[in-house]
């Protein structure tokens, strides 16, 4: 399949770029975005008339990759799903991270913390799918304690359970694919903005490519080397179909 990519740095930097003093996003804004797009192709993925259960485990990671699982899991509530959120490292850095679990709690969504069991949740007869949340594009190999642990326990349930992973499957170099021995195949892949280099790694048959993250005009992808994605009407996820 072919389709443009941005190497970790670049999307790093476009990211700064959309925050900085001249464009003016704040990063709560462009998370929100993020979060909906991934709860879409969730709903996309898995609609309410083909599915008899509705628990959808999100696992969310200490950084901004966790900070849209978070969103993701609110806004899955409100589409009809039971989200459980399984959030060992909180994301001290920005204040906001703690409101996003308030929101939780006010949206009645449980929030497990480190020590709780969050692998009875990892459970095919209960739970549609598994977001995978745990890290970005700022990820660098190898997965370090406690989701070296986390990781284990979701390859070995993906053959029951799909992994939803958003913008990178966890534990792929960003730039390079799946490296490290044992890497999870996600079922389907979010990826945010535009995609990055690992996800031309993805083998089609096995893995159902989005991106989403829709926030930018077309100027603005043109300067960052890519065409704008072909969304139709207000969706917020376009699938990439093999050609
Ligand atoms: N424009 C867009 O598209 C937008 C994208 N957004 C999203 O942001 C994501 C990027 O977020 P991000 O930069 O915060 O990084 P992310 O990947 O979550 O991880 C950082 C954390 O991981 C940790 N860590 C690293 N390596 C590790 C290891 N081996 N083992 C263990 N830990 C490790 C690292 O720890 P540290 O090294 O700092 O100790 C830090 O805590 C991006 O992919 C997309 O999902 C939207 O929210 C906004 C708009
Ligand atoms: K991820």
């Amino acid at each position: 399949m072919s389709f443009k990519t941005l190497v970790s740095k670049q999307a790093a930097l476009l990211d700064k770029d959309l925050m900085g003093p001249e464009i003016g996003f704040t990063l709560e804004q462009l998370m929100e975005l993020a979060g909906l797009s991934v709860a879409q192709a969730v709903l996309k993925e898995f609609p309410r008339s083909q599915r008899t259960k509705s628990q959808v485990l999100v696992l969310a990671g200490p950084g901004n990759n966790g900070g849209d699982g978070l969103v993701c899991a609110r806004l899955l509530k409100l589409f009809g799903f039971k989200p459980v959120v399984y959030y060992p490292k909180h994301n001290t850095k920005a204040p906001f991270f703690s409101k996003l679990v308030k929101q939780l709690k006010f949206f009645k969504v449980p929030v497990l913390n480190t020590d709780d069991d969050w692998l009875r949740y990892l459970n095919p007869n209960d739970t549609v799918c598994v977001v995978d949340a745990l890290f970005g594009f700022s990820f660098k190999p190898p997965v370090r304690e406690p989701f070296g642990g986390v990781l284990n326990q979701l390859r070995q349930a993906q053959d029951q359970i799909p992994i939803v992973s958003v913008d990178v499957p966890t534990g792929w170099d960003v730039d390079e694919g799946p490296v490290e021995p044992n890497c999870i195949v996600p079922k389907v892949l979010v990826s945010l903005t535009v995609p990055k280099p690992c996800a031309l790694k993805i083998d089609p048959l096995e893995t159902q490519h989005y991106v989403g993250g829709r926030f930018i005009p077309a100027e603005f992808a043109n300067k960052y080397g890519f065409e704008p994605f072909a969304y139709e009407n207000a969706d917020q996820v376009v699938k990439l179909v093999p050609e």
